[in-house]
């Protein structure tokens, strides 16, 4: 019989792998009873030997943590805001801005997550905070919600001495509906949307909370790229998805604004088809060196922009997440 913390190493290592397996390559290894029986038995051999408990322990990602309140806690670097395009004129008016500083470019659009952006540092390969946008330069502290939040590693696959990471945190339609069907059977409010009720989430002051309401989390930067010779975005994309991270796979790499123009049309008809609200695409100039050249406005960087999708009758949107 191997001893105790050799049994609860080999539980925590086969519960991150579980959830790396389904939530970051979306190919879960382990059924749900599976997963549950590992995770039960860590949690009764870390409450019979206490003393082996740590803090980046998968048991933790239940909750169980009551704040008073969030910390303030100052972004390493500004979390910047992005311009909006709404229509074809805007997106060539974007890229001629672009074509001007630099010769040949690539851009990468991804979807626009329609969540709220979340900051997470990583130190010796564990994650030591998490913090939501704030103003962009102070945000608020949420570390223990994160955790309960199994697309978010609690430690990163590869060596890393310090890791910097954006995302975005957001609650899936299928979470969402479930949500506000329990709250309309409490006679509670019911949130508006899912960005509504992703907020709400992250910002409870009892993880346990946090834990039951099924986040997801799709990270889509890192600082100082250059560091550590990541030359691209996609290259960014790929580095994340090593580390463990959920990287959503829909994104396209185009060499003309006129082929990012064609795709932002399909995707309008293509929006309501994934289990996620979209609410636009976000357009960024490929390579990083090129990035820096071009730098930033005042509040955005000129190297990316957010195209927006057209508003929409209401009725559409309630029709399509009822039947849906
Ligand atoms: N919501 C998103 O899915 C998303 C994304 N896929 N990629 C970025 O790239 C940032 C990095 C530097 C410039 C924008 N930002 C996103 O969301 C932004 C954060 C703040 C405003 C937008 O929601």
């Amino acid at each position: 019989m191997p001893d105790v913390s050799q049994r609860i190493e080999a539980l925590r290592e086969q519960i991150e792998e579980a959830n790396y397996q389904y939530y970051g390559l979306d190919q879960p290894t382990l059924s749900d009873a599976e997963y549950d029986a590992l995770l039960q038995e860590l949690i009764r051999l870390e409450k019979e030997h206490p003393e082996f408990l740590t803090p980046d322990s998968p048991s933790q990602r239940v909750g169980g943590y009551i704040a008073k309140e969030f910390p303030k806690v100052r972004h390493a670097e500004a979390l910047l805001s992005l311009d909006n395009a709404f229509d074809a004129g805007d997106l060539l008016e974007f890229d001629r801005r672009v074509r001007a500083l630099v010769a040949e470019v690539e851009y990468v659009v991804e979807l626009k997550i329609d969540g709220l952006t979340v900051a997470l540092t990583y130190e010796d390969g564990a994650l030591v905070r998490g913090a939501t946008r704030g103003d962009g330069e102070v945000g608020e502290e949420i570390t223990a919600n994160l955790k309960t939040i199994p697309a978010i590693p609690l430690r990163l696959r590869k060596q890393a001495d310090r890791l910097d990471v954006r995302g975005e945190g957001y609650m899936p339609k299928g979470s969402f509906l479930r949500l506000n069907q329990e709250r309309e059977e409490a006679g509670q409010p019911l949130f508006a949307n899912p960005r509504n009720a992703a907020a709400g989430s992250l910002r409870q002051l009892d993880s346990r909370i946090t834990a039951q309401r099924k986040l997801g989390y799709f990270a889509y930067q890192v600082l100082t790229p250059e560091e550590g010779e990541l030359a691209s975005q996609t290259a960014v994309l790929d580095y994340l998805k090593e580390q463990g991270f959920s990287v959503n796979p829909e994104y396209r790499v185009f060499s003309a604004i006129e082929e990012v123009i064609a795709y932002c049309g399909e995707m309008v008809e293509k929006r309501h088809n994934y289990p996620y609200d979209i609410d636009g695409l976000v357009i960024k100039v490929n390579d990083i060196a090129q990035q820096r050249e071009l730098g930033f406005t005042a509040k955005s960087p000129r190297w990316a922009i957010a195209y927006k999708f057209p508003a929409e009758q209401v009725e559409t949107v309630v029709e399509d997440i009822v039947i849906r």
